[in-house]
């Protein structure tokens, strides 16, 4: 496999054939080109590629009959025996020239060749384009999200049920039985359905996912929804072409003004078809809506369940939407120029939680990870400088740590969960106020079997001053991938841990905040007097 990223180019004239009958482009049609599109960018260098994944997609814009589509695909990164292949899909108006973004999508290819074994991919060459090499880190990043997010999804329900044992039971309003919009269909698998490997074609099933998740939202709604997004295609197996395909559609749950539906799809041969045992082969979640014609988009009864898996399925549609909210925020390419804690030429950083007051980025270098947590704080910068260079205050509001040992020069403590030393290095007493801190090795707190040690490298903190009695705290965290699985919940969603201890210091930071303002309207009221006198 050659080590460049090559882009690949696939231009289409809309025709009605492929429309609906409302001259609009259907989705699995265009799901297929762009399915065919991204094999072509994998398999570049000749090595044979089966679809893996593809990723959520938003659709953002209809294309009509008589509109011009093209779509673009490139490898961003070889991984082991995978690459990422991203996919961006305009559509061009003819008569006015003037073009929109359809969509984005990141799809995984697995590299197969004939015979069972698997084959390790090149490493790609990335010295193009800024882009180039920021798609490069980010597809690390979408790769870890896409890898967790069946977990985060199972951690999510889990969570989701333990409130509930705890007496935390939402009341759901029963209005329409999730049950009624069920919807099955049947497919043999043909040569026309086949890859050029003989496989059932990707696009192919994609499609026919769409078309019965399409009739199933149409019930809900007895009109005609769009689709607006996908979450995730999972080619879990393939499927060969004499396969029986049986594709399972139905309602899951229904917000406001967009509806759920999943699909779950399973293929049966001669055999296992005789003996009703299926092989799972891919299961996806699709968003509609209902275009309404003032522009604004229509709304969805509620919707409850009659059965367990109902249950399961309307809990799954609201913990899916949560992970997404989190994996857009945390790969939206908008929020880039963040400056780094190691001055070093940097590739990726990426916002991935945001509450009120506190906005926590991840960025990736090598073995490398960067941890910003940021807190706006009503107090000055001093003030929070001073609490903060006490070391000795640390454990009021991070439970993580323990002070070991203390004294004028040093302030040692360790930290529970990685066993880690940090010496404090570094004090700067003025706008932008820091306090740094470093690994070190100490003889007094030997590494024990249960912790892992020096994953933190340095860590620390800055003050910004942001007007009157206000400043903003960014808390730095350089670590090695060991402390992974510690934030993996936090880049997941299931987990705020983070977002949590930066609360913690805020109220910390911020808790003798009346104490003061009463004394700084005291001191302003004495002084306005003098002045007056
Ligand atoms: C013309 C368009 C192309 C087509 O039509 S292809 C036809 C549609 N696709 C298929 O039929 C594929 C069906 N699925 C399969 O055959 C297998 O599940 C598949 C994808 C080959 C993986 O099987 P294995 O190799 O046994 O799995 P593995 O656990 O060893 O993983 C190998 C590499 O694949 C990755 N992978 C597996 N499932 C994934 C997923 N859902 N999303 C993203 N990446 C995924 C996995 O991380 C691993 O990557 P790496 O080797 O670490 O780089």
């Amino acid at each position: 496999m050659t080590s460049g990223p090559v882009e690949v180019q696939m231009c289409q004239s809309i025709l009605p054939c492929h429309a609906n009958h409302q001259g609009e482009l259907g989705a699995g049609q265009l799901l297929k080109w762009m399915d065919t599109t991204a094999c072509l960018a994998g398999e570049h260098a000749g090595m044979a590629c089966v679809t893996a994944s593809m990723d959520d997609i938003q659709f953002e814009e209809t294309v009509r009959v008589g509109q011009v589509i093209n779509i673009k695909a490139r490898v961003n990164r070889a991984f082991n025996t995978s690459m990422e292949v991203g996919i961006y899909v305009t559509v061009q108006e003819v008569l006015s020239g003037v073009t929109k973004r359809v969509c984005v999508a990141f799809s995984t290819f697995v590299a197969k060749p004939t015979g069972t074994h698997k084959v390790s991919l090149k490493p790609l060459d990335v010295q193009g384009s800024v882009e180039e090499m920021l798609e490069y880190s980010l597809a690390s990043e979408r790769r870890r999200l896409r890898l967790y997010n069946e977990e985060a999804f199972k951690n999510l329900m889990k969570d989701y049920y333990n409130l509930q044992n705890k007496g935390y039971r939402k009341p759901v309003v029963p209005v329409v039985s999730t049950e009624l919009m069920r919807v099955e269909s049947i497919e043999l698998g043909l040569p026309p359905h086949a890859n050029h490997h003989g496989n059932t074609f990707g696009g192919q099933i994609m499609a026919c996912m769409e078309n019965v998740a399409t009739v199933a939202a149409s019930l809900l709604c007895g009109y005609y929804p769009s689709l607006e997004a996908v979450d995730m295609f999972r080619f879990r197996g393939p499927s060969s072409v004499g396969d029986r395909l049986v594709f399972k559609a139905m309602v899951n749950n229904t917000f406001q003004t967009s509806v759920e539906v999943g699909v779950w799809v399973e293929a049966y041969n001669c055999e296992e078809w005789n003996e009703g045992t299926p092989r799972h082969i891919n299961s996806a979640s699709m968003i509609y809506y209902i275009p309404g014609r003032d522009g604004e988009k229509q709304m969805f009864p509620d919707v409850t369940y009659t059965t367990l898996d109902g249950e399961r399925r309307l809990i799954g549609a609201i913990v899916r939407k949560r992970i997404l909210k989190v994996k857009t925020l945390s790969l939206d390419p908008s929020l880039r120029n963040i400056p780094n804690f190691s001055s070093q030429k940097t590739h990726s950083r990426a916002e991935f939680s945001c509450v009120l007051q506190v906005g926590v980025y991840v960025h990736e270098e090598a073995d490398m990870l960067c941890l910003k947590v940021e807190m706006k704080i009503k107090t000055t910068a001093f003030h929070a400088f001073l609490l903060l260079a006490d070391l000795r205050l640390r454990p009021q509001w991070d439970r993580n740590y323990l002070i070991s040992a203390f004294s004028a020069n040093f302030h040692f403590w360790v930290n529970y969960s990685f066993n880690v030393n940090l010496k404090l290095y570094l004090y700067h007493h003025r706008d932008p106020y820091i306090v740094a801190l470093r690994s070190v090795t100490m003889a007094t707190v030997p590494p024990d079997e249960n912790s892992i040690r020096s994953e933190v490298k340095c860590a620390g903190f800055l003050v910004h001053e942001i007007g009157y009695s206000a400043c903003k705290v960014s808390h730095y965290n350089q670590v090695t991938s060991g402390v992974l699985p510690y934030v993996e919940g936090n880049l997941a969603g299931w987990s705020k841990s983070m977002e949590e201890k930066a609360m913690s210091c805020i109220s910390f930071l911020e808790q003798d905040l009346l104490t003061r303002q009463f004394w700084y309207a005291h001191i302003r009221t004495i002084l306005g007097q003098l002045f007056k006198k």
